[in-house]
């Protein structure tokens, strides 16, 4: 059966004739045309069907192009809430600033001790916390439901419309919990014991647990034991059964739970835990637990290969209420190097897990790995997060090191998706000075580059699997590239499913793009991606009625005025349109 798709790019007359507030050349001669011709509706269709792969185009005046394509198609007029909801910080910050200086880049904080309280969390996400990280290497299940609820009422009761991502603890080998200490100087020279030995009453001095059974057999006498990846180090000095005593060769603080790892003759020894599942036991229950709270996002620690994130993701479509987890692939293990690009394509998207990253490779291997991660991220269309030691000092300190300022703005010049704060949020003394250079540093970078005009522009290949999907990409590609010839406000995407809205922000527009989709759960997910101011909204296919009453929602409430220059497109119409506010 041929399915006919019909594409049209019109310059839709406005109430108003169509004046660009800008001088760009096209801009300027697109507003003659109006003024001379006015009213005035010129379209150009490309008319496609699945039996016919090859396009015809047809330019048509006054109409006859719209009217063939409302020949398709009655539009239903759904008779829908007539509100908007967009969060509380953006609104504030739409009004006070306008779009154009609107943040791109979004935010996640780790929340942990120094962050579970309400006034904690709302102070967060007043500084622009778009996503809150729940890790379940620490803290108990009831512990972090507390937290996600405490999120949820915030956004319910305060306007806020932040997103929950659980990190699973993977079955990577660790330290214990410090016997409830909440952290350990380890002294250069000392003697430290590693052991596999459960302790019932309390911890020996100057020992420590390891979770992984196998750990005494593994390691050898000559081994070099890191500790969260080189942050403290040890010497294996010899192995007395279960236990293991080790000494200290670069001394710092023990963290519970810290991440182990053990190298022989300058590589990383992983032929025996390389054999542990990436998703544990303990795993598939935490798995359990977030998808009946209804996290957004699974970050999965550890991944190896694209089959278990395969794995998983049939698991939530079975048991999910809605379905609509996104799952993270952590890159941070050789093995997801290895496998990179096809664990990015199972995947809703990744986090350039730096921390043990840099643990498994060395570490001026990072930076290189990380700029590959965020460039196939972008080109398979996933969402990317830059994680791990972005503010370290800042756990301390209140200001940030020079060198942690480059390093964020690196993140930003890279255009990555999502920063993310750990321990800076989890458990530092100035969570929310660290979040607000993280603000600032984005929306500094993101101004220069883009007044600049320094962006190096990167080859988008095509990722579509049918024509239809074809089309949305090739729109979503042509309406970036016209916001930013025409120096637009805005984008305007009607999207229910959220994927015209990302491949939008694939293209790293000028200007921002505001996602319009009808459930809270797809505008949550929306949080993660570069760009993208998501509002939940009900529309109907009626792309006029959608405007109209979108323009004057938006203009009550003062989010945009009368003259602003806008791009809309949907995945309902596939179309783009240019035009004024009226
Ligand atoms: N839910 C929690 N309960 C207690 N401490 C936490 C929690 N989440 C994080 N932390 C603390 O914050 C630190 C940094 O967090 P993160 O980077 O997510 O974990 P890790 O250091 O294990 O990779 C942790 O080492 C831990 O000390
Ligand atoms: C983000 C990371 O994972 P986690 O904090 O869970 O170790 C990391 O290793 O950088
Ligand atoms: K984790
Ligand atoms: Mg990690």
């Amino acid at each position: 059966m041929a399915q006919a798709l019909n594409l049209s790019i019109s310059t839709s007359h406005s109430p108003k004739p169509l004046i660009s507030r800008r001088s760009t050349p096209f801009a300027t001669a697109i507003s003659r045309f109006s003024l001379t011709k006015n009213p005035i509706k010129t379209s150009l269709f490309i008319r496609a069907s699945a039996s016919d792969p090859n396009p015809s185009i047809l330019t048509s005046d006054n109409g006859a192009g719209s009217s063939a394509v409302q020949d398709r198609a009655p539009f239903p007029l759904v008779s829908d809430s007539s509100s908007i909801e967009v969060d509380a910080v953006t609104e504030a910050e739409l009004k006070e600033n306008g779009f154009r200086s609107t943040r791109r880049t979004k935010l996640i904080c780790t929340i942990g001790p120094a962050t579970c309280k309400p006034e904690q969390l709302e102070a967060l996400a007043v500084g622009g916390m778009n996503v809150a990280r729940i890790n379940m290497c620490h803290g108990t299940r009831e512990w972090h439901r507390e937290v996600i609820q405490r999120v949820r009422r915030l956004n319910e009761e305060k306007g806020y419309a932040v997103a929950i991502m659980m990190d699973t603890e993977g079955s990577e080998i660790h330290m214990g919990d410090l016997g409830g200490a909440s952290s350990a100087k380890a002294e250069d020279g000392e003697i430290w014991t590693f052991s596999v030995r459960a302790f019932d009453s309390g911890l020996p001095e100057r020992t420590i647990n390891v979770n992984y059974d196998g750990f005494a057999e593994d390691v050898k006498v000559g081994d070099e034991l890191l500790v969260d990846g080189g942050m403290v180090r040890f010497e294996v000095i010899e192995k007395i059964g279960p236990d293991v005593k080790c000494r200290c060769t670069d001394p710092g603080l023990l963290l519970p739970r810290a991440n182990l790892t053990f190298w022989r003759d300058g590589s990383l020894v992983r032929e025996r835990n390389a054999m542990l599942p990436t998703i544990s036991s303990k795993d598939w229950l935490d798995i359990d637990f977030g998808i009946a709270e209804g996290v957004d996002f699974l970050a999965i620690s550890f991944v190896k290969s694209a089959e278990v994130i395969k794995h998983l993701k049939s698991y939530i479509q079975a048991r999910a209420r809605d379905s609509d987890i996104s799952v993270i692939a952590k890159i941070e293990s050789i093995d997801s190097l290895k496998n990179l690009e096809e664990i990015i394509q199972a995947s809703d998207g990744a986090m350039v897990a730096r921390g043990d990253l840099g643990a498994q490779i060395p570490l001026e291997q990072v930076p290189s790995e990380q700029q590959k991660i965020v460039q196939v991220c972008r080109q398979l269309n996933k969402p990317v997060i830059v994680a791990s030691q972005l503010l370290e000092s800042m756990i301390e300190y209140p200001t940030p090191t020079r060198a942690e300022v480059a390093d964020v703005s690196e993140a930003v010049r890279q255009r990555a998706d999502a920063l993310m704060l750990s321990g800076e949020s989890a458990m530092g003394q100035f969570p929310e000075k660290a979040l607000t250079v993280l603000r600032s540093v984005s929306l500094r970078i993101e101004k220069w580059w883009r007044e600049e005009k320094r962006h190096e522009a990167m080859e988008l290949p095509g990722i579509a699997s049918s024509f239809a999907d074809r089309i949305s990409e090739e729109i979503c590609n042509s309406a970036a590239k016209m916001a930013n010839n025409l120096e637009v406000d805005a984008i305007f995407v009607y999207t229910k499913t959220g994927h015209m809205a990302s491949l939008l922000s694939r293209c790293r527009p000028d200007c921002p793009i505001f996602a319009f989709t009808t459930t809270t759960s797809v505008r949550r997910r929306l949080n993660l991606q570069w760009g993208l101011i998501p509002f939940r909204l009900s529309f109907s296919d009626d792309m006029e009625s959608n405007l109209n009453k979108t323009f004057s929602l938006l203009k009550a409430r003062g989010m945009i005025k009368s003259g602003d220059l806008v791009i809309s497109v949907s995945d309902m119409l596939q179309s783009i349109q240019v035009m004024n506010v009226p």
